[in-house]
């Protein structure tokens, strides 16, 4: 019974001072991000309580809406900092901070890519990984069809609709999904999964991709891991994770990197991405934990944001027909030589509409609502607010994307004709972030997405089979989450 006191009395103690030093102790960082506005804070957990865990970026925008564009939180144990706006993320990312932002802080919980992945990493071996995406990616080699989407694209539809002139397809999200894994896959690691193995990687990474959207306590305050336990077993997030590690180690081992790579000519052959880190491994620039963990993250990155963001528009679409038609007339009048299914990525420019489509979709539907936090590496001075070295930067894109105060009234329309110059890469649009650690997979993104655009509006009209219109809001996740919904192929004469 003493025992039993002694330590119910030692606990008590603990949490006593923890409190106390929480209200009377302030570090180097506390001192200084005080002065930010944000909503007050309680002893130990900071504002934690106030975020709703299941909707992350709908609590963080709440709180721009009332503390404006720097925001300061408390969550836990660590000093965070919400930026929102074009104005802000372009100065403190791609402008006169760059350098400051670079680090990416990634938690606790979710270093599970043993800081040799692509998300996680910095320094160094972070420079190589992203470098190796970045050279398969260029302008040049996607107008020459790099990533062979056309290819995939007309498989699906000779799949869906054979020689139909109507197909009802049944969970289009679905078949867009191992569309872009198909695409990933085969640019990746170069292999054609059957159609079993595809299933389950699509339902693996949708599960990272879902529950990656949560709030995890732990990721602020380690000792509320309980409190995460069921958010994490529910959405399978470590399980999934360990999952489509293993399968692609195996993949590794039965793919048999060819070892003459080092002499063959890379400017010819659309070679897969994974003999590129295994070239980088063997000439001792990354560890050998990088060559399958990138490829695992580019994964991940590539089939769900570029898959929703089809699925969202193809939605949008179904509900507005006339905006189909405007699309189809645009084709047709580029298409004088019947070849649209050649199309290239560097055709683009010829198709302001589709564009203006394109950039109006990564603005309204801001598939990444949230960035994962970067670290300050300096003291820094954004919008005439001074932040700490070592705070936790949160780009608020969904508020940036989505707020009256930097899109007018109209913020909340579907507007494609909003964007008075047709190019891609608009003023004020950061769906894929900003800055040195922005998506090194925007340019893969428009390739396909572009593609597609032309490649299935040139040949189908997409109709509600039902009378209620398609549901385009979707659900959070890490991207945004499109239900499922039916439609109907028609085939264009
Ligand atoms: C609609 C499609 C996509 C969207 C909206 C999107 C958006 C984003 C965003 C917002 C970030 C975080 C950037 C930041 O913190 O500033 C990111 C990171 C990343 N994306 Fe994408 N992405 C897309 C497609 C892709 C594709 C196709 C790939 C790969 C081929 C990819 C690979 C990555 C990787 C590896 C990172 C981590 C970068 C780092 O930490 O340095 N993404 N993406």
């Amino acid at each position: 019974m003493n025992i039993i006191n002694t330590i119910i009395i030692g606990i008590l103690i603990l949490l006593i001072i923890i409190v106390f030093k929480d209200l009377f102790y302030e570090d180097r960082i506390k001192k200084i991000n005080k002065l930010i506005p944000g909503p007050p804070t309680i002893p130990v957990f900071g504002n934690l309580l106030q975020i709703n865990s299941k909707d992350f970026p709908k609590s963080v925008n709440d709180l721009y809406e009332k503390y404006g564009q720097v925001l300061r939180l408390r969550l836990g144990n660590v000093e965070a900092v919400v930026l929102t706006g074009g104005e802000v993320l372009d100065e403190c990312f791609n402008k006169k901070h760059r350098e400051i932002f670079k680090e990416r802080y990634l938690k606790l919980s979710r270093y599970l890519g043993k800081n040799l992945n692509f998300i996680s990493s910095n320094g160094d071996n972070h420079y190589v990984i992203r470098g190796v995406l970045a050279s398969e990616v260029t302008v040049r080699k996607l107008n020459n069809g790099r990533i062979q989407s056309n290819k995939f694209i007309l498989e699906m539809l000779n799949n869906l609709c054979k020689d139909n002139d109507e197909t009802v397809v049944k969970d289009v999200p679905f078949e867009v999904k191992k569309l872009a894994s198909k695409i990933v896959l085969n640019f990746t690691l170069g292999i054609e999964e059957n159609e079993e193995n595809l299933l389950l990687i699509i339902s693996r990474v949708s599960s990272v991709f879902k529950a990656a959207g949560l709030l995890l306590y732990s990721d602020y305050l380690p000792i509320l891991f309980p409190l995460d336990l069921k958010s994490m077993a529910k959405g399978d997030l470590i399980s999934s994770y360990f999952f489509l590690r293993d399968y692609f180690e195996k993949k590794l081992e039965s793919i048999k990197i060819n070892e003459n790579i080092n002499n063959e000519d890379k400017t010819t052959k659309n070679n897969p991405l994974i003999e590129d880190y295994y070239k980088k491994y063997l000439e001792g620039s990354i560890h050998h934990d990088s060559i399958i963990l990138p490829i695992l993250d580019i994964i991940l990155a590539g089939v769900d944001t570029t898959s929703n963001t089809i699925c969202f528009i193809m939605a949008r679409l179904i509900n507005n027909p006339e905006m189909q038609d405007k699309i189809y007339e645009e084709i047709m009048r580029n298409d004088v030589d019947n070849n649209s299914n050649n199309v290239s990525f560097s055709d683009h420019l010829k198709y302001p509409y589709i564009v203006s489509i394109m950039n109006e979709t990564y603005r309204y539907y801001a598939m990444i609502s949230i960035t994962e936090p970067n670290m300050t590496t300096e003291d820094v001075v954004v919008n005439g607010y001074k932040i700490a070295k070592g705070t936790a930067i949160i780009k608020n894109l969904r508020g940036t994307h989505l707020s009256k105060e930097f899109w007018g009234d109209d913020a909340l329309e579907f507007k494609p004709e909003r964007f008075k110059t047709q190019t891609l890469n608009q003023k004020g649009l950061f769906h894929f972030g900003a800055g040195p650690r922005g998506c090194p997979g925007g340019r893969y993104t428009e390739s396909m997405f572009f593609t597609f655009m032309v490649i299935f509006f040139k040949n189908f009209k997409i109709v509600n089979p039902n009378d209620t219109p398609v549901d385009d809001v979707g659900e959070v996740g890490l991207a945004m989450q499109c239900k499922p919904y039916n439609a109907i192929f028609v085939k264009r004469n």
